[in-house]
């Protein structure tokens, strides 16, 4: 079963800002010398190790490294589920807590982690239930136009085992956007998906992040992804985990997948796979 196809097209969401009027340059996310050391019986694993970097308001990140160099980590600790050993995080002038108590980020895993006696569309309005906050910010999106943004109008009475593993995805995407987070956390959430309901993924999340003008943090293994989805890709290093470099994207705006066989595209996923092979 596959998704309806929606419509390319970068009009502002109600209760988001557009992409135009966020305040491009302000950082949305810094991190200065973040270490975070893990303790445990048996050993003690330093997952990062002096990560220093920013992303603008608006702006679209991906993180690329290999196995264990701390990627999932990093998105913790802007997400405030892990506290640095050593460093600072400031996440829209706040502290992590205080960004995650005033909802600002929306987090999106591998498994969609969805319900399974639940609607798609009462999976959507679960943190409104769970979150402590029984009504939506005024403007905020509503649930169901959450289910259009991410192309599923007209499945919202579906239960999960009745949907694709993509469509569960989005699901998952809209239930995150509830109430307009101003930063996505996205880890490795199309990697257990077969590479057309991914590469559909990619083109969709560009769009949603375009109409919406939300600040994106995705986490990807793979070279290909972490550039057709990302303005910046921060390419890490395993062992301790560390940054090896901050690569800008310089390729257009809107974005297709036939931007994959053009030579910028090319020649900066060599680049990439470069950064990469030097820090494994
Ligand atoms: N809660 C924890 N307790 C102990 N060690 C941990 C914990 N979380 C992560 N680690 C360790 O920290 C390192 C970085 O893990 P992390 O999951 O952040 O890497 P990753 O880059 O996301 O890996 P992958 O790409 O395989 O998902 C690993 O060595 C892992 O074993």
């Amino acid at each position: 079963m596959t998704a309806p196809s929606t419509a390319t097209s970068a009009l502002p969401v109600a209760g988001f800002p557009p992409a135009a009027v966020t305040a491009a340059g302000e950082p949305a996310v810094s991190c200065r010398n973040v270490t975070v050391r893990f303790v445990t019986d048996r050993r003690t694993v330093t997952a990062l190790e002096n990560v220093s970097f920013s992303v603008e308001k608006g702006g679209f990140l991906s993180l690329l490294g290999p196995s264990g160099c701390g990627k999932s980590t990093l998105l913790r600790v802007v997400a405030d589920l892990v506290s640095p050993t050593h460093g600072q995080v400031n996440v829209l002038g706040m502290t992590p807590q205080d960004a995650r108590l005033k909802r600002s980020l929306g987090f999106v895993f591998q498994d969609a982690a969805l319900l399974p006696w639940r609607t798609a569309l009462q999976n959507v309005e679960l943190p409104l239930e769970v979150g402590g906050a029984k009504k939506l910010p005024s403007g905020a999106p509503t649930p169901r136009e959450l289910m259009k943004l991410v192309g599923l109008e007209g499945w919202e009475g579906s239960f999960p085992h009745e949907l694709s593993g993509g469509m569960r995805q989005r699901v998952s995407i809209a239930r995150a956007l509830l109430g307009g987070p101003r930063i996505l956390l996205m880890d490795e959430p199309f990697g257990a998906l077969d590479e057309i309901t991914r590469d559909r993924l990619n083109e969709e999340l560009r769009r949603i992040w375009q109409e919406t003008g939300t600040t994106i943090m995705f986490v990807t293994h793979s070279v290909y992804e972490a550039l057709f989805l990302g303005e910046q890709v921060l390419v890490l290093a395993a062992n301790p985990g560390r940054v090896t470099e901050l690569v800008d994207v310089d390729l257009p705006r809107d974005r297709t997948l036939k931007i994959r066989e053009t030579a910028p595209f090319v020649s900066i996923a060599a680049e990439l796979r470069e950064l990469l092979g030097r820090g494994v």
